[in-house]
């Protein structure tokens, strides 16, 4: 579709009378402004809001937008855009010049300027102060305010012109004058590849139309730069490695940037990697390039890794330990199997160990048993008794969302944090901030490892004291974490940690057919998704059957007494007539209809109603609420209401206040993505799976949205597509933590051989040169390790 243009749409022209509400956070407007012009049914006078800036009382604007009808004041103009309007008479432009931004020019001074240099003066002064000794009887001071005043504006209306032709809408416009202020026309002539990094929400294709705009060359090595980046970045953030070879990084740099009238050949674009590494803006390693943070983080995580399993522990005898883990049997009124054993067994005696298993294979229960196994053996109390005054417990639970540590705590019965809140990672840390906030505690229990990215990793581990002992948890099958790396595959592909896989299912054992089904996926069977059980189902539908269909089942399961809580949609993708969005809509129609006494508030096309399920969509963590966290909308003050617009979310007892711009942060959550929904589990699963989702039906993605369903589990699309979905495996990440993890075990395996003084690793130092290849390493017989002393990523800023 066409985009609208600003001639196209309602608009209204006039002056901005009053200002009635400014919110400065967000730019959020309501004026009050005098009709001039306008193509609606808006007459005299009209109250208009919209997100702007630099907007004065007293000028005239152009918005553009549409008409709205408010419940108690009526018809108003709800602006898209706007855009100041340079008078074009010369009235206009005498009562421009007098107005309050030129201080101390009167009507006298105004209409001398525009008597002496016409209707073009703005333009003849900005290009040339001395244009000004034209106009009779103004001092030299007041020359150099208009010309200083002039040359400000034309520079902000000369950007603003840039922007809004380039489709950049006022939110962002505003970011962007908001970081580069005065500097701003000059970053969009002269280095606007820099928005790509400052900006959220600019990416390279756009930075890149604003520099053809001021006519950089597309051959320049600027451009070059970074179109290296943003191939880097969307290897590292979209598909989730963590480096990515140099040829894919040529091809694909190459790809980016080259059409019929550019041409960067591949050794342009190496030297030019070469260049980026020797200034420490990227790393590269052999035949991988990656940048410092990962690059940093996965060496160290190893590092730090290899120190902790030097520690030796307390020793308590394996005998004992198999009585005491008898005692909790019988205390629990339960029999571990023997895989359970060793598990609970290695959790106790080795530094680090590492628990996985499918769902049912009783992660759980272990958990719940190596906490009691080693109250018994070092008399702690229970959690209970304990005094926060006394301190961490010595026992910590954590995982990476507050869905997963909630369920840790209800089952274990001891406090369970998201690891974030474990390190003191806030809402202030800088993204690339390393946590400095040592865990105080002798053992920790993290699950749901799957989720766990190599950066939070890295922050969680840097933290762990050498004498604490770690257990991680999870299912390897699930999907990976949304960010870079595959952490927990990697520990477990090592071969360092002892690992135990559980293999006997439990939940299967008590009827369940959806375990079964998920391991049947899970293992390659032959999987018969249209039989039926009584706590799975398949419908048969198509794509544009699917909205119908859920709207039928959900409301059948309301019938039946389940509320919103219990049901749960789940699609892999956003768009289409069946993806996320649109399930969304017909879903909120069906479980939380419009009605007279719940406020609403509009936000772009979604409306948030009182009581409404949604989600958060990033980590929110000084009010402890994170991506994934899912909540109920408790009220709405809605922008005339007297106080500032605000929605008040009730996150299971924590109530979270958001203001108009952070509402990004939150969308509807009655269908949500299979990957917002690892660490949650519901009562009843809806899961469409349709030819349309073709490029995402995966197996660890069926896989994962499988098992969340707890009781019920109803399928609907089309056979074929869910039964050739499960064949195709992801792509697989590239990763270096399994490597690091082998190389230090075995390079340090062979010293403690040969040498018997004590090893320790630190921290890595930045070598001397990034680009230290194999070959170098051999023939001058470096140690990689050297120089590389307790030193941080950051540092090299
Ligand atoms: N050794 C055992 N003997 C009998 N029942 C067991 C045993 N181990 C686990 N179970 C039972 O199996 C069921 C699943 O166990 P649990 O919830 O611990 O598994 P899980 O791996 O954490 O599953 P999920 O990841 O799906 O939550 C529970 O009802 C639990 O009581």
């Amino acid at each position: 579709m066409a985009q609208m243009t600003l001639d196209d749409e309602p608009f209204v022209v006039g002056e901005i009378d009053r200002v009635i509400f400014h919110n400065k956070d967000n730019h959020f407007y309501v004026c009050v402004l005098f009709i001039h012009e306008t193509n609606t049914e808006l007459k005299d006078e009209t109250i208009v809001t919209g997100n702007f800036y630099d907007i004065h009382e007293g000028e005239t604007y152009r918005f553009s937008g549409r008409v709205t009808e408010h419940q108690r004041y009526g018809k108003q103009f709800q602006a898209r855009e706007f855009k100041k309007d340079i008078p074009r008479s010369e009235d206009g432009l005498v009562e421009y010049l007098s107005g309050e931004k030129f201080v101390g020019v009167g009507p006298k001074t105004a209409e001398a300027v525009v008597n002496a240099l016409g209707i073009n003066a703005l333009k003849k002064i900005a290009e040339d102060y001395t244009v000004l000794h034209e106009v009779p009887g103004i001092s030299d001071s007041r020359k150099r305010m208009i010309y200083r005043t002039i040359k400000e504006n034309y520079a902000t209306e000369e950007a603003d012109l840039i922007m809004i032709e380039l489709g950049i809408e006022p939110v962002k416009r505003a970011k962007i004058f908001d970081t580069y202020q005065s500097e701003t026309l000059n970053v969009l002539t002269n280095t606007p590849y820099k928005l790509v990094e400052d900006i959220f929400g600019i990416g390279f294709k756009k930075a890149d139309l604003i520099a053809q705009k001021a006519g950089i060359q597309k051959n320049s090595n600027e451009r070059l730069s970074a179109g290296i980046h943003y191939s880097l970045e969307r290897a590292l953030n979209e598909e989730g490695h963590t480096y990515i070879t140099l040829d894919n990084l040529i091809t694909n740099t190459l790809t980016l940037l080259n059409d019929e009238t550019t041409y960067f050949d591949s050794e342009s674009v190496t030297e030019q990697v070469d260049l980026l590494a020797t200034d420490n803006k990227l790393i590269v390693q052999d035949d991988r390039v990656t940048d410092k943070l990962f690059y940093y983080s996965e060496r160290n995580s190893a590092n730090k890794l290899y120190e902790l399993s030097q520690v030796d522990m307390a020793k308590t005898s394996k005998k004992e330990i198999e009585r005491m883990i008898g005692r909790v049997e019988k205390e629990l009124d339960i029999t571990y199997n023997e895989d359970q054993k060793i598990a609970i067994i290695n959790a106790i005696v080795s530094p680090l160990s590492i628990i996985t298993g499918g769902p049912g294979t009783g992660k759980t229960t272990i958990v719940k048993g190596i906490i009691e196994t080693l109250r018994k053996i070092n008399d702690i109390k229970p959690f209970v008794d304990y005094d926060e005054s006394d301190g961490l417990y010595p026992i910590q639970l954590a995982a990476p969302t507050g869905r997963a540590a909630k369920r840790m705590k209800e089952t274990t019965g001891i406090d369970a944090s998201t690891i974030h809140r474990l390190i003191g990672w806030g809402r202030e840390t800088e993204d690339t901030e390393i946590i400095d906030n040592i865990i105080d505690t002798e053992f920790i229990i993290v699950d749901e490892m799957s989720m766990v990215d190599t950066w939070l990793f890295y922050q969680f581990i840097k933290n762990v004291m050498p004498e604490t002992q770690v257990v991680f948890v999870g299912d390897d099958a699930q999907l990976p974490s949304v960010g870079p790396g595959t952490v927990f595959k990697d520990l477990i592909e090592s071969g360092v940690i002892p690992v135990t896989k559980l293999k006997t299912i439990y939940r299967q054992a008590e009827g369940s057919s959806i375990v079964k089904l998920a391991y049947e996926i899970n293992n390659g069977q032959h999987v018969n998704i249209k039989e039926r059980h009584d706590d799975r189902s398949f419908i048969e539908a198509r794509t544009d059957q699917i909205a119908d269909v859920v709207d039928i089942i959900v409301k059948k399961a309301v019938e039946r007494g389940f509320d919103m809580r219990d049901v749960q949609v789940l699609a892999p993708i956003y768009r289409g007539p069946a993806g996320i969005n649109t399930l969304n809509q017909v879903l909120q129609k069906v479980l939380n209809p419009r009605t007279e006494d719940k406020s609403e508030i509009e936000i772009g096309d979604k409306i948030f109603r009182e009581n409404d399920k949604v989600i958060q969509l990033i980590n929110r963590r000084e009010d402890n609420v994170f991506n994934g966290d899912a909540g109920v909308i408790h009220s709405i003050v809605d922008q005339h209401d007297g106080g500032k617009e605000s929605v008040t979310v009730d996150f299971d007892g924590n109530l979270i206040t958001y203001e108009r711009k952070d509402l990004s942060e939150l969308a509807h959550a009655y269908c949500t993505s299979i990957h917002k929904a690892q660490g949650s589990e519901y009562p009843i699963v809806i899961m469409p799976i349709v030819s349309s989702y073709y490029h995402m039906l995966q197996k660890n993605i069926i896989y994962t949205g499988v098992t969340r369903a707890k009781e019920s589990l109803i399928i609907c699309g089309d056979a074929n597509s869910f039964l050739n979905g499960i064949k195709r495996e992801g792509i697989k990440r590239n990763t270096m933590l399994q490597t690091y993890l082998q190389d230090i075990f075995n390079m340090f395996e062979a010293v403690e051989t040969t040498n018997q003084e004590e090893t320790r690793v630190e921290e890595l130092e930045e070598p001397k040169s990034f680009i230290l290849t194999e070959e170098i390493v051999k023939a001058k017989k470096i140690d990689p390790m050297i120089n590389m002393k307790g030193v941080t990523p950051f540092d090299f800023n």
